[in-house]
């Protein structure tokens, strides 16, 4: 038989495997030690024995491997038969890995074990074990910042039903699915901030950052850096050591520039360069960094007249302008109202105050406010009204209070509300008032009955059934629809 033949023979090979195995082992090992069925030491090589202080291993015979060997584990592999493959032990010089076998015989009993100190050269392994280190560190802190840099809102979160406030969901919904520049318009307190937050967590980079700068908070000095980060060494003191900026920070999520408006003119060229070259340079710094972040940017003044004044570059306008989403004022969605006052009356009692509604005048009152601070001061009011009653109920006294001033809405621009009914009669009115709310519903999910179904808060059945008593589809067309959306 020659060599190659042999290896054929598989039970031949794993006995010469098994011997080359253990004489490697031993041989390469810096002690080798064998215990009989009590752990009593029953061999030991001489280099072993020495480094436990012993003058010789004939010393250790007979005795239990814990006196002679402190942490020894070999009891406890004689006791459970199982394996420890790799583990470290404290020896007086220094730690070792060592392994650790039960011992079996001819039927499978236990008779002992044999431990191996594999090698006594941990500090060959130390500048892996500190990388090792670092890096579950870095994993950590990184796991910590992503965790509270992720969007804190859903479309769920945006309340409205409303026309106006549907459209403005349709358009932000579409916009997720895409990894063009979104330009959100409107006043302070119109939701623009929330509704960011919705388009990335309804994007496929959700689980990646979303990270906000707002441009207007920050001082013109700072805003550079806080943009694009530094370099080592390119400032003294605190950031010496250099510092990633917010593009750094989000990268592969959302940048999301609020009050993009107050952008200094030196800073919009820097940020056309990377939107359009999707790279920049830290300060201090003459590293180019791949960028790979999608913009969303807000804005509640007129950037259009800001362009015509020269104090907003119309080549950044258009780059960003790709997606534009108007969000509009409190006013011109006052049906939005109840479920707004809904929504927050409920959040706040969840703060663990008390439940309270609004009384029918108080309601009234709402809708003959013009607004300014839309969504963020009704809010406000709401929670100070709330705060102030002691009755379930707010009344229209509370909540005149609570708005302060009011500013009545102005005649030349009359609220923008639903189409008024256009009837008296009751039954009437309530078809046309279904009617036009299922057909809001279905246009906001593009026909899809289920999920128009889950957002009016019926069963899927009941919305068919009423669509069909409605006249918005017919019975045949009905049944065809249920039957392919429950394939
Ligand atoms: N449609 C909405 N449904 C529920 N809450 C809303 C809605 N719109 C806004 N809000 C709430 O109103 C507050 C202000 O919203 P947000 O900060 O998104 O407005 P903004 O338009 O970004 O304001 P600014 O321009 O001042 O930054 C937040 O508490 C937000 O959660």
């Amino acid at each position: 038989m020659n060599d190659a033949d042999s290896l054929k023979d598989y039970p031949r090979v794993r006995l010469a495997a098994i011997r080359s195995l253990f004489e490697i082992v031993e041989q390469s090992s810096e002690g080798t030690i064998i215990v009989d069925r009590e752990a009593r030491i029953v061999w030991m090589n001489e280099r072993y024995a020495r480094r436990f202080g012993l003058k010789s291993a004939a010393e250790a015979i007979g005795r239990p491997c814990e006196s002679v060997i402190p942490g020894s584990l070999l009891r406890e592999v004689v006791d459970s038969g199982t394996p420890m493959l790799l583990d470290v032990l404290d020896a007086p010089k220094d730690p070792l890995v060592v392994m650790r076998l039960p011992i079996r015989d001819d039927v499978g009993e236990i008779i002992g074990a044999i431990g191996f100190a594999l090698f006594d050269e941990l500090k060959a392994l130390s500048p892996l074990l500190t990388r090792y280190q670092s890096m579950q560190e870095e994993l950590a802190s990184t796991r910590s910042l992503l965790q509270a840099r992720q969007a804190k809102y859903s479309f769920a979160h945006f309340i409205g039903t409303s026309a106006a406030s549907l459209e403005v969901k349709r358009r932000a919904r579409r916009s997720a699915a895409t990894d063009s520049s979104v330009l959100l318009l409107g006043e302070t307190g119109t939701g623009k901030e929330l509704l960011a937050h919705a388009i990335h967590s309804a994007s496929p980079r959700a689980h990646k950052a979303f990270v906000s700068i707002n441009t207007a908070a920050i001082p013109e000095s700072l805003l550079e850096a806080e943009f694009f980060g530094t370099a080592p060494g390119a400032f003294t003191g605190a950031d010496r050591k250099g510092r990633a900026g917010k593009l750094q920070i989000a990268q592969g999520g959302t940048l999301f520039l609020d009050e993009i408006g107050d952008m200094p003119l030196p800073l919009q060229s820097k940020l056309l360069r990377v939107l359009q070259e999707k790279e920049f340079e830290p300060v201090g710094s003459n590293e180019m960094i791949r960028s790979d972040v999608r913009v969303i940017a807000a804005t509640s003044c007129d950037l259009e007249a800001a362009v015509r004044q020269g104090t907003f570059r119309a080549d950044l306008y258009y780059r960003l302008n790709v997606l534009p989403i108007e969000v509009p004022p409190l006013r011109e969605r006052l049906d939005d109202l109840p479920a707004l006052c809904e929504a927050i009356l409920d959040e706040l009692q969840q703060d663990g105050r008390r439940h309270h509604e609004l009384s029918p005048a108080a309601a009234g009152l709402l809708r003959r406010h013009a607004w300014p601070g839309n969504i963020r001061e009704l809010r406000n009011v709401l929670e100070r009204a709330a705060l102030q009653s002691d009755d379930a109920q707010l009344d229209e006294a509370s909540v005149r209070v609570a708005i302060g001033r009011i500013e009545p809405l102005s005649p030349a621009a009359p609220a923008r509300t639903e189409p008024a009914i256009r009837t008296d009669n009751f039954h009437q009115a309530r078809l046309q008032f279904e009617r036009e709310l299922i057909g809001a519903a279905l246009a906001e999910h593009g026909g899809n009955v289920t999920a128009a179904a889950t957002t009016l808060g019926l069963g899927r059945s009941t919305l068919y059934k009423k669509m069909v008593a409605l006249g918005i589809v017919s019975d045949v067309r009905a049944s065809l629809i249920k039957e392919t959306s429950l394939q």
